[in-house]
């Protein structure tokens, strides 16, 4: 068994050219039916670490993306938007890069606010309530970046699905908007992304030492993120 960061992996779920086909820029050029990315879902170390996680709704997840292009544009996740929690904010995510680089393609469920947020290893990215998320692998490397979210809800993937992806294409020969969109706010580009040291999010630490912690309360309950504050 695969092994990352003394984490066994069981067997991924994998994203191929197949599944991608309607989120992406240039679908009539992709190539044929091939992996793209690879899901580790719901790990943990040991037994204790299993269950705090199952008992508190969270996930650890993995993800690996090689490097590559499809139909000229560097390969990246489908995109999706998570639903509200109870508390009537939508649940937040937190990813940290482990190896290779990222970039992280942000858009506002109003359409109000598209970001980008550029990340190294061991930078944390947050996504907050309401923002939509497309992690893309723009380097020669393989990216691979770990995961913490709330169990408690499914991704919703059809506004990605309908709009052919997200309201930007990062291609090899640059960034072209997504004509999908009737109209496109310039991209807001964070070359590193924030610090929130309030919720133990400060880079370099290791995302997994979060584990057990308080300070992953707000993955359930996304008001504590201080409810309407502006992140980006
Ligand atoms: O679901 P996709 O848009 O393909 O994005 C992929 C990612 O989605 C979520 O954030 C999961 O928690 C990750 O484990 C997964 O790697």
């Amino acid at each position: 068994m695969d092994m990352i960061r003394d984490i066994p992996l069981p067997k991924p779920d994998i994203r191929s050219t197949e599944d991608m086909r309607s989120v992406l820029y240039n679908a009539a050029d992709a190539e044929e039916d091939r992996p793209l990315y690879f899901m580790y879902r719901a790990l943990s170390k040991n037994e204790d670490d299993a269950e705090w996680l199952i008992s508190h709704k969270i996930r650890y997840d993995i993800t690996e993306i090689p490097p590559g292009e499809i139909g000229g544009e560097y390969v990246k996740t489908k995109g999706h938007y998570h639903p509200d929690a109870p508390d009537g904010f939508g649940y937040p995510e937190l990813y940290q890069v482990l190896s290779g680089s990222a970039h992280y393609l942000l858009q506002k469920k109003d359409l109000s606010e598209f970001i980008l947020v550029c990340a190294l290893a061991g930078d944390f990215v947050l996504i907050p309530p309401g923002y939509g998320h497309v992690t893309i692998n723009p380097a020669d490397e393989t990216l691979i970046m770990a995961n913490l979210v709330s169990d408690n809800f499914s991704s919703e993937y059809q506004f990605y699905e309908d709009m052919h992806g997200a309201a930007w294409y990062e291609t090899e020969e640059g960034w072209i908007k997504n004509p999908a969109y009737d109209k496109v706010l310039e991209l807001k580009v964070l070359e590193r992304p924030k610090e929130y040291p309030e919720y133990g999010i400060i880079r370099g630490r290791n995302i997994y030492g979060l584990i057990g912690t308080d300070y992953l309360e707000f993955l359930n309950k996304p008001s504590l993120l201080n409810g309407n504050r502006k992140f980006f």
